[in-house]
This record gives C-alpha cells, sequence and structure tokens, in this order.
C-alpha cells in the first residue's frame, strides 16, 4: 500500500483559516487534531490518503524542502526568507493577509536617510538583508524568534522587521510603520521532486488552484 501524503500546516493563527479550505481541497483531519491536550504532532485524515503534521511556520517550509512532507501551507513571508529551491508555492490561497515592515521608536525617517550601517532585530534576517542591501544600507541583523517590538526600547537594535496586520502591536510598543517590505499572504507549498514523481501532489495543487480562481 502507498503510504499517505504528508501535509504540513502551521500551528497558529493560519490554521483557523486552512482548515476550511484544506477541508474543501479533502484534507480532513481526524478529531484529536482539534484537541490542544492532544501533544501528537501527526494525525490521519478521513481520507486515509492524506496525513496532517501540525509544526511551527518556519519548519512547515524546512519539512516540505526536504521531502520529508510533500505539501503544505505557510506565509509568503517564511517562504521569502528561506528561498529554498526545491519549494515550490504554486497557489496564493488568498488568507492571512499581513506585511512585512520596518519599524522605529521615532516616525519619519524613511529609507534614503538612514544611515550606511545599521542594526535591526528581526525573524527574518536573510530578507532584511537582502531589503536594505537593495536601498544601499548595511544591516546587521539581530535574531530574535518573537517580541522583536520590546528591542529598540531596550538598545538592543535602532529598528525591527516584523509582521504587521493592524497595526496593533506596533503602537501598543511606541513603534511606527516607516517601511513596507512585501505584502504577505498564505501559499499552497509542495516539494518539487515530489510534483514531478508523484501525481496526487500535482493532483492536490489542481484542487487548491480551483478552490481560489
Ligand atoms: N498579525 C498577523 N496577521 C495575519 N497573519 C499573520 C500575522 N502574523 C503572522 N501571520 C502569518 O501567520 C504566519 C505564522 O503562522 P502561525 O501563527 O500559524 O505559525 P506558528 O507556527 O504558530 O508561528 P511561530 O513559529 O511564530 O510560533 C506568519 O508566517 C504569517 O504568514
Ligand atoms: O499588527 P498586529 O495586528 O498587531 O499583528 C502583528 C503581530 O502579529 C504577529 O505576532 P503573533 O501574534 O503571531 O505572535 P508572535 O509574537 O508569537 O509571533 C507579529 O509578529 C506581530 O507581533
Amino acid at each position: 500500500m502507498t503510504s499517505p501524503m504528508t501535509f504540513a500546516v502551521p500551528k497558529g493563527r493560519i490554521l483557523d483559516e486552512a482548515l476550511p479550505l484544506m477541508a474543501r481541497a479533502g484534507v480532513v483531519p481526524e478529531a484529536g487534531f482539534h484537541d490542544k491536550r492532544d501533544r501528537r504532532l501527526a494525525f490521519a485524515c478521513e481520507d486515509p490518503g492524506y496525513r496532517v503534521i501540525r509544526v511551527r511556520a518556519f519548519d512547515v517550509a524546512t519539512f516540505v524542502a526536504h521531502g520529508a512532507a510533500q505539501a503544505g501551507i505557510v506565509g509568503s513571508d517564511v517562504i521569502e526568507e528561506f528561498d529554498y529551491s526545491d519549494l515550490y508555492a504554486p497557489v496564493d490561497l488568498q488568507i492571512g493577509h499581513c506585511r512585512l515592515s520596518v519599524a522605529e521608536p521615532v516616525p519619519g525617517a524613511a529609507l534614503p536617510r538612514v544611515a550606511s550601517h545599521i542594526r535591526v532585530a528581526t525573524k527574518y534576517p536573510n530578507t532584511t538583508r537582502r531589503y536594505f542591501e537593495a536601498h544601499g544600507v548595511q544591516a546587521e541583523c539581530v535574531k530574535l524568534n518573537g517580541a522583536m517590538e520590546i528591542a529598540p526600547e531596550l538598545g538592543l537594535a535602532s529598528r525591527i522587521v516584523d509582521l504587521v496586520s493592524s497595526g496593533q502591536t506596533l503602537k501598543d510598543n511606541g513603534l511606527a510603520e516607516t517601511a513596507r517590505i512585501m505584502d504577505v499572504t498564505a501559499r499552497l507549498i509542495v516539494n518539487r521532486a515530489a510534483l514531478k514523481t508523484d501525481a496526487r501532489v500535482a493532483a492536490l495543487v489542481e484542487r487548491f488552484r480551483e478552490l481560489v480562481a
């Protein structure tokens, strides 16, 4: 018997929006998936042809890029940060809308006026370096995994690069958005080799494509 296709999803905020779409595409995890006390990471699906794994957003991309999972859902922020060549993101799912932005304590410092070298706290060091480089600025990145917003006040960095949706988190921490690096939405991702060799992966891509068309 062929083993089930492994579908990776992030465990946090994207999931609520992703689950209805997955269901319409035929990927419905067993009941235990919704039970917060259930500590398993892999779940069978109503259709035995699938298995869903629940991992951190950045790790969704890693599992799929290495072929440990054949498909998954992840934000375009994560895809951009890793830039994995084995990852293909064929469908914009039009969920998880937010943006990746630069923010700092004092409003108004537009990019052309920044110093030639700055320190930035972020979970996205590669994207951040690329962005500032394109603007002729060398960014020294301090990698944080969350709560970036506190870094400027404590002198860890002069700016942050983080996701913004309502802007409330920035506001509550005395920061202002000074530049938008990219608009972000969640994407269906697949492993390129799996797409070529496993007809189930191509069929799944088609189903998601039709859903958002
Ligand atoms: N404020 C926001 N509004 C909308 N989408 C967001 C927001 N913050 C993050 N996202 C999207 O959600 C993704 C994170 O997904 P999710 O919270 O499900 O993952 P996670 O595994 O819990 O993350 P973490 O690794 O931070 O614990 C981000 O990569 C981004 O695409
Ligand atoms: O503009 P807002 O609507 O306030 O949203 C922005 C916040 O959302 C994300 O964090 P999340 O809530 O996912 O938690 P995290 O800090 O654990 O990443 C992001 O890192 C910001 O902190």
